[in-house]
C-alpha cells in the first residue's frame, strides 16, 4: 500500500499578477506560478531584485490578490474572497515578518507581542513567544534598547503569538549584518522546528537556500526551479 502525498496547506494554481502604474505602462510582476507548500515545511524563495518574490508572497498571505489563478488554503478556495474573508484568513492564519520590524516605538517588547495577543483567538502567552525567539531577558525592554537583531526576533514572536500555521518573512535579514541575521534565522528555524509552523523564508541571499527543505527559484515573474535539499544546514553554520 502506498502511503498519500500529504494534502498542502496553500495551493496556488497560474497565478499572474499585472501592476498598471500609469498610462500604458504594464509590469507583469508574475506570469504564472503554480505552486504547493506543505504543513511544517521550511521553504526558500530565491530570486534577484525585481523577481516577483513579495508579490508572491503578499498574495500568498492574502495581503493582495492575483489578477489571475487561483489560491486555496486548506482546501478554502480563497480566489475572488472579499477583504473580510481575506482578514479572517490573515488574522487566524498568517504570521507576517518584514525587512523592518515596524514595531510600536512607546511599548515594550512584552507589550508590542500582546497588541496580538490580545485580538486573537487561541494565542501563545506574550511571554512565551519571546522567550521562543530567545528574549525572555529582554521583554521590558523598549525597542530603542533592543539591537536591531534583537527587534526582528520580537517582530518574530508577535507574528507567531497567535498559533499561526503559516510564518510568511520577507528579507527577514535584509537589514543585518551576517551575525546578527543568523540569529534571527535561526530563532525562524526553531519555530518551524518547535511549531511546525510552515516557514517561507524571501531572500536573494543564495547561501540561506541551504537551511530549506525546498528551494524555490524565481526569475521574472516565473518559478524557473524547485529543489529539495537532500540535507538542510544548520542557520547558525550558515556564511555570507
Ligand atoms: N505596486 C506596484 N506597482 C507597479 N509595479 C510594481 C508594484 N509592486 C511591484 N511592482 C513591480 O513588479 C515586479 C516584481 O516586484 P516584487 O517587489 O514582487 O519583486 P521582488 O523579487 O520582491 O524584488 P525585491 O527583491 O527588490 O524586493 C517589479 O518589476 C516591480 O517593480
Amino acid at each position: 500500500m502506498t502511503t498519500p502525498p500529504p494534502s498542502p496547506l496553500i495551493r496556488a494554481l497560474d497565478l499572474t499578477k499585472v501592476y498598471y502604474p500609469g498610462a500604458a505602462v504594464e509590469v507583469r510582476a508574475l506570469g504564472g506560478v503554480s505552486l504547493d507548500l506543505f504543513p511544517g515545511e521550511l521553504v526558500v524563495l530565491l530570486g534577484a531584485s525585481g523577481s516577483g518574490k513579495s508579490t508572491l508572497l503578499n498574495i500568498l498571505g492574502g495581503l493582495d490578490t492575483p489578477t489571475s489563478g487561483s489560491l486555496s488554503y486548506r482546501g478554502q478556495d480563497l480566489t475572488g474572497a472579499d477583504e473580510t474573508t481575506l482578514t479572517a484568513y490573515r488574522r487566524e492564519n498568517v504570521g507576517f515578518i518584514f525587512q523592518f520590524y515596524n514595531l510600536i516605538p512607546s511599548l515594550t517588547a512584552r507589550e508590542n507581542v500582546a497588541l496580538i495577543t490580545d485580538i486573537a483567538d487561541d494565542p501563545m502567552d506574550p511571554a512565551e513567544a519571546l522567550n521562543r525567539v530567545g528574549l525572555s531577558g529582554r521583554m521590558d525592554h523598549f525597542p530603542s534598547q533592543l539591537s536591531g537583531g534583537e527587534q526582528q526576533r520580537v517582530a518574530i514572536a508577535r507574528a507567531i503569538a497567535k498559533n499561526p500555521d503559516v510564518l510568511l518573512c520577507d528579507e527577514p535579514t535584509g537589514a543585518l549584518d551576517v551575525r546578527t541575521g543568523i540569529t534571527v534565522l535561526s530563532a525562524i528555524e526553531r519555530i518551524n522546528a518547535e511549531l511546525g509552523t510552515l516557514a517561507v523564508v524571501i531572500t536573494h541571499n543564495v547561501a540561506i537556500a541551504d537551511m530549506a527543505d525546498r528551494v524555490i527559484l524565481l526569475s521574472d515573474g516565473r518559478i524557473t526551479d524547485i529543489r529539495a535539499n537532500a540535507t538542510r544546514r544548520r542557520a547558525e553554520e550558515l556564511e555570507w
